[in-house]
């Protein structure tokens, strides 16, 4: 069985994506969005360590290879961490549109068990903008990119300013990360919106 919520149905006023004119060409990769990303960055040992290449339009790639640290089962991947996945894939479409967003809501099918040593082709992509509201699908295949499905993801993620970290996140990290040159020219391109 596959399907989403109605809060995933995008509103009759929904527009396509806009992809940004200066988003990564096609087949770019799009760095970590932050170093300590679970999801993404380089410095966290156990993490996903997930890299997304830009794709056509308002779409991207990724690839994930499942790890011992990853288990839930023996030998199979965590369903969470499966969902980690699909949702570092699909928030990193939001900078192809140069949107800062959180997920607000993910859903996900899993459809075949992920085994340890398996690397998870993820394709993503956004399907609609309503205000503040992005709409978007992701897919993860094993065996290779046209291999079969084995996780689905469907979001919705939510347009915030800089601010909502700011205000947030633990000061020791927000601190660290605005004194991080790299970390304040990634989050002031994000607010230079045309
Ligand atoms: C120098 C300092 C550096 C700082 C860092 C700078 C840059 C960082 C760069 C990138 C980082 C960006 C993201 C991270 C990327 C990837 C990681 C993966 C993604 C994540 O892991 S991210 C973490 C998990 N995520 C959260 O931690 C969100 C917690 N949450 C909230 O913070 C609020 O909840 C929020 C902001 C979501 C909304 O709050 P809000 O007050 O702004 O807006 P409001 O509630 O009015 O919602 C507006 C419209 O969205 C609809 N709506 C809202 N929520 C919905 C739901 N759940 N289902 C259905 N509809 C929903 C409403 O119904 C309304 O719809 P309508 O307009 O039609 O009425």
């Amino acid at each position: 069985m596959t399907g989403t919520s109605a809060a995933l149905t995008p509103p009759a006023d929904a527009i396509p994506p806009v992809r940004h004119p200066e988003a990564p060409a096609p087949g770019e990769l799009l760095g970590a969005h932050y170093e300590h990303c679970f999801g993404c960055g380089g410095g966290q040992p156990h993490g996903l360590h997930l890299a997304a290449r830009a794709g056509e339009g308002v779409t991207v790639t990724a690839e994930f290879t499942v790890t011992p640290d990853h288990q839930g089962a023996p030998g199979l991947a965590h369903g969470g961490v499966l969902a980690t996945a699909l949702d570092e894939t699909l928030g990193s479409l939001n900078w192809l549109l140069r949107v800062i967003a959180v997920t607000g809501r993910l859903e996900t099918d899993y459809v075949r068990p992920v085994p340890v040593g398996t690397v998870l082709h993820l394709e993503a992509e956004v399907t609609a903008v309503s205000g503040r509201k992005i709409y978007s699908t992701a897919t993860g295949r094993i065996g290779g990119p046209d291999g079969p499905v084995a996780v689905r993801g469907y979001a919705l993620f939510i347009e915030v300013k800089v601010d909502h970290f700011i205000d947030n996140g633990r000061p020791e990290e927000i601190q660290a990360a605005m004194s991080d040159p790299d970390q304040v020219r990634r989050a002031r391109a994000f607010e230079v919106n045309p």
